[in-house]
């Protein structure tokens, strides 16, 4: 669904299992720094109002979003943790390095997933432009660090139901 159809920070907690039993690693791209520490910001308080204890969150910043993907492998290498938030913002800018950098990441992380079994939440803004990142990193769509918290939740969650 198209963003603009749904606030990426609207959700029904009904539906949301607590956090309490989980650990997360929360990794944070250096690059566009305002936005991602919204990001960031959205991500931990939705995980602490979900009941995620603080000691319970572990957070590491990386130089970029391309180095997203090895530091979500180095989070679930040494840490036990039941889910990655990897938090990031890519802004178009005039050449193709914004395609190979958003395809590297989305295709990393699921592959760093699968590798070790555990959720990587992709919350990473790829936009055309500026204002597109601050409407989605607590502007008129919401917070997508909210989306990605949730989301790690939701699959922590699931995890824990299939895994036992
Ligand atoms: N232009 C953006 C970057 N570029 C840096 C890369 O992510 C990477 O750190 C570099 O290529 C060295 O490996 N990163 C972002 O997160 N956002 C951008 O808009
Ligand atoms: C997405 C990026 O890496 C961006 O900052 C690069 O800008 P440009 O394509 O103009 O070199």
């Amino acid at each position: 669904m198209a963003t603009r159809l749904k606030n990426l920070s609207d959700f029904s907690d009904t539906a949301i299992p607590s956090a309490a039993p989980y650990r997360f690693g929360i990794v944070v791209s250096e690059w566009n720094s305002g936005i991602t520490n919204a990001l960031y910001g959205g991500a931990y308080q939705s995980l602490i109002n979900h009941g995620t204890l603080p000691d319970n969150i572990f957070t590491y910043q990386v130089p970029g979003s391309f180095e997203l993907t090895a530091g979500a492998d180095l989070l679930l290498k040494n840490l036990k943790l039941d889910a990655v938030i990897c938090l990031g913002c890519v802004i178009q800018g005039e050449t193709k390095h914004f395609d190979f950098i958003c395809q590297a990441v989305a295709n990393g992380v699921s592959n760093v997933a699968i590798k070790y079994s555990k959720p990587v939440i992709f919350g990473v803004l790829t936009t055309d432009n500026q204002q597109q990142a601050e409407d989605r990193a607590g502007g008129i769509h919401g917070n997508k660090g909210d989306e990605a918290a949730v989301t790690a939740i939701k699959m922590a969650s699931l995890a824990e139901i299939l895994n036992n």
